[in-house]
């Protein structure tokens, strides 16, 4: 769900008329799910964005990470270059494994919902350093 915006004026969406003054609630988490814009639509399935041209900015209603319109994040730019750094950053300074016995099925997707959305069960995973120790001094 985003947060709460409010209509600032009468308008018609999709056929629902709203009035001046009410609190709207976007159920992105819903639209994100939505079969008729979704490829099985209930599987994590990061590489159905590979080779796609989505944007995330809010042009495209189907997936709104980041919001849409005057309200929309603006944090946005920061938000992506701040999550792909931290990814890169990772990969780059560990080999990632699974403990003993787990395998990448045993890997629970189910979410906890709330203002953020969380992994409901946490993922036990390795880190390998695979550079030079003094590397990953902060001196
Ligand atoms: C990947 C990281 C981020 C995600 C997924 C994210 C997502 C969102 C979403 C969904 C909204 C609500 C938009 C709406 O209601 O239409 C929002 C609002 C907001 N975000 Fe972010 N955000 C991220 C990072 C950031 C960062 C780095 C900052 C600031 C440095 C930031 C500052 C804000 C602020 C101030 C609002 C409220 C905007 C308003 O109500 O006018 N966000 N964000």
């Amino acid at each position: 769900m985003l947060a709460p915006h409010c209509a600032i004026e009468d308008c018609n969406v999709a056929g629902y008329d709203i009035e001046k003054g009410t609190t709207v609630l976007v159920t992105v988490w819903t639209i994100g799910r939505y079969p008729k814009y979704w490829d099985r639509a209930e599987e994590f399935l990061p590489e159905r964005f590979l080779e796609k041209d989505i944007d995330m900015d809010g042009h495209n209603f189907s997936f709104l990470p980041f919001g849409s319109g005057r309200r929309r994040c603006p944090g946005y730019s920061l938000g992506l270059k701040v999550i792909r750094a931290t990814l890169a950053n990772m990969l780059h300074g560990f080999i990632w494994k699974l403990p003993q016995g787990m395998n990448t099925e045993s890997i629970s997707v189910e979410e906890h919902y709330g203002l953020t959305t969380h992994p409901k069960f946490p993922v036990p995973v390795i880190l390998e350093p695979r550079l030079s120790s003094h590397l990953y001094s902060p001196k």
